[in-house]
């Protein structure tokens, strides 16, 4: 060890930066005075001129003082000190400064300027702790202020509505920002809270709340106090992103699915109960399908089965990213479903695993539950709950088709067994019709509620869907991802589903690959082969298959005469969607591939078209979609000028870590997912591992 590390371990260690305390100050300022002293004597300088440069360094230290807004008393105080070391100096140089008289003097000295610095600056602290004081409470005033103005206007405005004076206790305002709460009493005589509540919609109006904003009263602490929640801000309206936080959730703790009007989470409890979700076409049923996943999989003892009849769509994007272009598992990565099924053989073997899982729990956890002395499965990380999750799974069951009504009564025994045992279902309509809330069993298991209404009120039969629950009008809820939501435990009202796109869809498979449970062995054991192999290649090749559409054979049906909601079994597997040759994606994708040929020279030669570029919109063409971020198209944008050599998720990750904060980690769930698509292609192993923009792929030449 070097004898400069030796001493920089054992020594003081000085910051010559750091200003003067008392003690030091003191110092600094007698052995200057002594040094100065010292000197001058030996070379024979003016005394006078000592007492000149204290008169500077007075003036000098007061006019910086006083820019710093110094307390009258510390600028005194330092002026005096300039002016005593002065004159001591002055007077040392006369007589000599290595007499005891001179060095007993400024020894005086330096105590005294020590101690008077002390004293200034506990001054100077308590002025700066009364300056803060005063700004906090001119700051607690106007809040109050508006506090008292709000207070004031809302016990008018109850009087002239509903002839009741309040006597407000308190206004809440909400930290969203969207609204405020009032606490108040009610008269004496026996009022009671609904006399407020059930004028909620004049309140409204009297109160000019814009559309989607309501005034509600609800019971306060004890029956004589009544709380008005006031929304000020349309949440609806508003187009609000999925919460880019994605810690760890459980089935116990309730799963968010969106925001009240109040811009409050609402949660759904789903350990007993299951789930309906009804919108129609367009509505943003698919994005809420999304959110809920999203939920699922940020959930340490859930995993999710999806079955999708309409080519998978809705668990593609959970399932995806975890699989290479060959379909073999990408390492580090969990999809963020546990299992997809798109066809109806698949949706078979899926729903008899579940029912035999179901059956074996019941028989294999008997000893746990009677030691936990509970006939409820204790669902834990160790023992995950199962969600299936059914795309317009209420179209299954209504269906008279009768394949398609094997499903359907497979769907309703798993709802009818599997309570206890910890699976549940999300079920999704196109119409909370009569047909799909004719079913006793959907009634009975399926009191999560959500009615997505998107201002469509053909076949909204909200009042069927929310029984007990009067005065809700699709009218209210006119905004796309917004409609009503109610479970068990939190009333029927207005709610917006978050907004979620491709790209938060593939961070949150990456975010939370390391938290999914695994089947627990006797549920393992009874699912069997069917479960185990469910991500073998050969039984996924159609996710990979991006021209294909699974075969559906699917007939509409009829419900007891009544054409279900959109006429007949509307599953969009039958739905016209075959897209124009150049839709609204394409259109985007082109003008950022023109954004990059014009950034790195990369365009086709005049007359020569994409022949890469897939024919059909919307395939194979994540990698550009409109909605992705900035980030991520930079990323892109570098992979491509990366040329022949190609680059590597650090390189990448490095360079927009700056502009974007975008980390290894993501760009390395990017590139994964540009390999599968074809979009780039990956060389090399291990720490070699580069990957190369398909334009510059080996073998396109
Ligand atoms: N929560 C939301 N907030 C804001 N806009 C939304 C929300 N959900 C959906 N949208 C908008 O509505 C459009 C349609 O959404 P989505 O595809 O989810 O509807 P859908 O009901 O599933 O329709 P389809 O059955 O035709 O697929 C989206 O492209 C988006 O623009």
């Amino acid at each position: 060890m070097s004898t400069d590390t030796n001493a920089a371990s054992t020594g003081p260690v000085w910051d010559w930066a750091a200003g003067h305390g008392p003690v030091t100050g003191a110092l600094s300022a007698t052995t200057g005075a002594f040094a100065l002293a010292t000197t001058a004597t030996a070379t024979g300088m003016p005394p006078t001129w000592a007492l000149a440069i204290g008169t500077a360094g007075a003036i000098g230290h007061s006019a910086a003082g006083l820019r710093e807004r110094l307390a009258a008393r510390t600028l005194a105080l330092r002026a005096a000190s300039w002016l005593a070391g002065a004159g001591w100096t002055t007077w040392a140089i006369t007589t000599g400064p290595l007499t005891w008289a001179a060095l007993g003097s400024l020894a005086t000295l330096g105590v005294g300027i020590g101690a008077a610095t002390h004293s200034s600056r506990l001054h100077e602290e308590a002025r700066e702790e009364e300056a803060l004081a005063v700004a906090a409470r001119q700051v607690a005033l106007e809040l109050s202020a508006d506090r008292r103005a709000i207070a004031a206007e809302w016990v008018d405005r109850v009087q002239r509505v509903c002839g009741i004076t309040l006597r407000v206790l308190g206004v809440e305002m909400w930290p969203t920002g969207t609204g405020f709460t009032i606490d108040a009493e009610l008269p004496p005589g026996g009022t009671t809270y609904d006399r407020i509540a059930k004028e909620a919609a004049k309140l409204s109006s009297d109160a000019r709340l814009p559309h989607g904003c309501t005034a509600t009263a609800g019971p306060g602490i004890h029956q004589g106090r009544v709380l008005i929640d006031v929304t000020n801000v349309n949440v609806l309206e508003q187009e609000v992103f999925y919460p880019s936080d994605y810690s760890r959730l459980s089935i116990h703790t309730g799963i968010p699915w969106g925001l009240r009007t109040n811009a409050d989470e609402i949660r759904a409890f789903l350990r007993e109960q299951c789930a309906l979700v009804a919108g129609p076409t367009g509505s943003g049923k698919t994005n809420m399908v999304h959110t809920i996943l999203a939920g699922f999989a940020r959930a340490e003892d859930v995993l999710t089965w999806v079955i999708d009849l309409n080519a998978g769509s809705a668990g593609l994007p959970w399932a995806r990213p975890a699989f290479d272009a060959q379909g073999r598992p990408v390492d580090g990565v969990r999809p963020g479903i546990d299992w997809l099924a798109a066809s109806h053989k698949e949706a078979m073997v899926m729903l008899d695993a579940l029912v035999r899982v179901a059956k074996r729990r019941k028989v294999a956890y008997q000893d746990l539950m009677a030691q936990a002395n509970t006939d409820l499965l204790p669902i834990s990380p160790s023992i995950p709950q199962i969600m299936l999750v059914v795309d317009e799974g209420a179209e299954i069951l209504a269906s008279t088709d009768r394949e398609i009504r094997k499903l359907g009564d497979r769907i309703l025994e798993v709802i009818r067994i599997a309570r206890a045992m910890g699976a549940r279902t999300v079920l999704t309509a196109l119409g909370a019709t009569g047909s799909v809330l004719g079913n006793l069993m959907i009634r009975r298991e399926a009191k999560v509620r959500v009615a997505l209404t998107g201002g469509e009120k053909e076949g909204m039969d909200l009042g069927k869907q929310f029984p007990g629950s009067r005065g809700l009008k699709p009218e209210q809820a006119p905004y796309k991802g917004a409609g009503f939501m109610g479970t068990p435990e939190s009333e029927t009202a207005l709610f917006k589903s978050w907004r979620i796109l491709p790209n938060q869809i593939r961070d949150i498979v990456t975010a939370t690959s390391d938290r999914h449970p695994t089947l627990d062995g006797p549920s393992a054991k009874a699912a069997g082969d069917a479960y185990a192999q469910r991500w073998n290649p050969d039984r996924t090749q159609w996710m990979r298959d991006t021209t294909a559409t699974p075969p559906t054979a699917i007939t509409p049906a009829t419900t007891g005469g009544q054409p279900s909601a959109g006429g007949g079994l509307n599953l969009s597997a039958l739905r016209d969607k075959q897209a124009p040759a150049s839709g609204p994606d394409e259109d985007a994708v082109r003008a950022f591939m023109e954004q990059i040929d014009k950034r790195f020279g990369t365009t086709d030669e005049p007359g020569t078209t994409r022949p890469e570029r897939p024919a059909t919109p919307g395939l194979n063409l994540s990698a550009l979609q409109p909605g992705d971020g900035d980030a991520r198209q930079a990323a892109l944008a570098l992979l491509l000028a990366a040329g022949p050599g190609g680059t590597g998720a650090s390189a990448i990750a490095r360079a927009l870590a700056d502009e974007h904060g975008t980390t290894r980690q993501t760009v390395v769930g990017w590139l994964k997912s540009w390999a599968e698509e074809g979009e780039a292609v990956r060389i090399g192993e291990g720490t070699k591992t580069r990957y190369v923009h398909r334009r510059h792929a080996p073998d396109q030449g």
